[in-house]
């Protein structure tokens, strides 16, 4: 286990995915300065897990998941404070087009939570008509992009609009509009897929996690091509600390994947330094973007992958996140919106305003 530990915080320290800052040294009584504990994406390894065989990561793994459930967690109250740090964007529609004035918009859309709403079956998440053309509408007004943790090929399979970009995978699949779009010189076939030396490897990882967790009921492995994802919602709360230590399990032989969070989810995915803010500025570079003081891209999206992009751009001080949520969340996003019915009522707010402005 210890050696598990080290080889990954060397991997990741010669990637650059951490600074050495980022790992504490237990130098303990017998002077040894070997990496003991680092936080490992969300999850903290410290020295019982070592001993325990990781027993302690799955429970804070198991506990962070239960933590983030909608039953163990209160909607915000109106007066609260998270609310005052983080307001509604359709609160402060005029706000944001004030921060926006004289810019160019650049719109990211996350997919699941924030243009679909949360379901059991993740094969189901199904967008409506309505947010369809309400997308349709603002790709015409605004260069857009998808933004998903899902397969590239999967998530345009739910959208259906080839005038958008999608950047799948966690942003490790990006690809350009097949259709014609104002934008799309500048990003003529455009094709960005940092990950691809680790196709093998994940679909190996995907085959056995598929066997391993099929005596958990419920448990459901996805295949999302530079990823994959291990669902926990059907499965009962009981089973879930089974179910990552099965995962673990099959982890443990991959150095060169690592494990984050997402909704009842567990996602496998290889150790580069490359997440949806990667993803993010590599987009606003190729529309031309780059170093430019004249765009406003606005991130819309519900879940800790999101994160990257939001603190992108609150350490930039460009453009804003808004976070998907009805539950106070620790979160770099400066607004909020709370649940995808909000965030169409947002976007048509967006196309509404472009239309009308445009003909000025
Ligand atoms: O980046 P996203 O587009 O938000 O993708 C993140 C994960 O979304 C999906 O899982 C989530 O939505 C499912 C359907 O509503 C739900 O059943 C699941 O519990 C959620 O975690 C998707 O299935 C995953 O592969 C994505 O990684």
């Amino acid at each position: 286990m210890v050696r598990y530990i080290e080889e990954n915080i060397t991997k990741m320290l010669e990637t650059k995915i951490i600074s050495k800052s980022e790992v504490l040294y237990a130098g303990g009584d017998d002077g040894d300065t070997s990496p003991a504990t680092k936080v490992f994406q969300d999850f903290q390894i410290n020295e019982e897990d070592v001993g325990r065989g990781g027993g302690g990561l799955i429970r804070s793994w198991v506990d962070s998941m239960r933590a983030c459930s909608p039953s163990h967690l209160k909607p915000f109250n109106k007066q609260s404070s998270w609310i005052k740090e983080h307001p509604s964007a359709l609160n402060m529609f005029e706000e944001i087009l004030h921060e926006s004035e004289g810019k160019q918009i650049v719109m990211f859309l996350d997919y699941d939570g924030t243009l679909s709403p949360i379901v059991d079956d993740p094969d189901r998440a199904f967008m409506s008509n309505k947010m369809r053309n309400t997308v349709r509408k603002l790709a015409m007004c605004f260069p857009t992009v998808i933004v998903s943790g899902r397969s590239r090929e999967k998530v345009y399979s739910f959208v259906k609009l080839t005038e958008l970009y999608y950047a799948g995978s966690h942003g490790m699949d990006i690809k350009g509009p097949e259709q014609n779009s104002k934008y799309k010189k500048k990003t003529q076939s455009l094709l960005c897929q940092p990950a691809t030396e680790f196709l093998p490897v994940i679909s190996e990882v995907y085959m056995k996690l598929v066997e391993k967790t099929k005596s958990i009921q419920g448990a459901k492995v996805e295949n999302n091509k530079f990823c994959a994802s291990v669902h926990f919602r059907c499965v009962d709360e009981n089973k879930w600390s089974d179910l990552a230590h099965l995962v673990r399990s099959v982890l443990k032989n991959y150095p060169k994947l690592m494990l984050t969070q997402g909704r009842k989810v567990l996602e496998i995915r290889p150790i580069i330094k490359w997440d949806k803010g990667k993803a993010l500025e590599f987009l606003l570079e190729s529309l031309g973007y780059e170093n430019c003081t004249h765009v406003f891209p606005i991130y819309i999206g519900d879940d800790r992958t999101d994160e990257d992009a939001f603190k992108i751009l609150r350490d930039k001080k460009q453009g804003l996140g808004i976070l998907v949520s009805k539950y106070a969340k620790e979160t770099n996003a400066s607004y909020s919106l709370q649940e995808p019915d909000e965030v169409m009522d947002f976007l048509e707010r967006l196309v509404e305003w472009k239309n009308l402005t445009s003909g000025e």
